[in-house]
């Protein structure tokens, strides 16, 4: 990367972790921007039905925030954790539940809020599972998505923005739990994976 290797002041708070960036993608600036955007969307589109917003634990628990936040409609919130990556960078395939939603989602107006579409493999799998469960409706908005990773086609209908085939981190992403509270979304210098 030809980037420079430390974060700019105006990108925020680097928590500490500045060493380790290798390449800022989007900034806190940017990301709340489309946030704002996607919440006017999602406000208009169900200004009529009562949104349940699932978030996926955990990587989504920042937008999930900001999110709810900035839609200004009434809106429930339910928390699914699975996991595919573990302390890896390519997805292991195979999802777990970490944790189940707390109540029945049927007849309701379901939004999963994920950070990140990279394979597709966690969200194919999540909504083949959310959608037994007989919502009233099932849609998706996701911050992120990597186009050129995708190997199962999933129907999205909300996206923040699509982004390189890289491994990133911050604003909820992690690698081996690290970095989610970084207020902007980056790429890690290459020696941090092999450290
Ligand atoms: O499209 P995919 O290739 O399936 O990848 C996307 C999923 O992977 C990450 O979760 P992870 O398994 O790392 O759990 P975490 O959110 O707890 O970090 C991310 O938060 C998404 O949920
Ligand atoms: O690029 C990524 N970064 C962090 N977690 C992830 N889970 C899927 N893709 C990613
Ligand atoms: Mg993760």
């Amino acid at each position: 990367m030809s980037e420079p290797a430390t974060a700019p002041a105006e990108l925020g708070n680097d928590h500490g972790y500045g060493p380790d960036i290798d390449h800022v993608l989007l900034s806190e600036e940017q990301i709340q921007a489309k946030i704002a955007e996607l919440a006017d969307q999602v406000a208009g589109d169900y200004a009529e039905r009562e949104v349940l917003l699932v978030g996926v634990l955990k990587g989504a628990v920042l937008f999930m925030s900001d999110f709810a936040r900035a839609l200004r409609l009434p809106t429930q919130m339910e928390f699914m954790a699975v996991s595919s990556y573990g302390s890896a960078t390519s997805s292991s395939g195979v999802v777990r539940i970490l944790k189940d939603l707390d109540r029945d989602i049927s007849d309701k107006h379901v939004l999963v809020i994920e950070d990140i579409i990279d394979s597709g493999l966690t969200l194919s799998w999540l909504l083949k599972n959310l959608g037994g469960r007989r919502p009233a409706s099932l849609e998706v908005c996701a911050l992120l998505r990597k186009p050129d990773a995708v190997k199962v086609d999933v129907p999205v209908r909300y996206v923040g923005f699509d982004i390189p085939n890289e491994f990133v981190v911050g604003y909820g992403l992690d690698y081996a739990e690290r970095y989610r509270d970084l207020p902007y979304i980056a790429t890690l210098k290459p020696e941090v994976y092999s450290s």
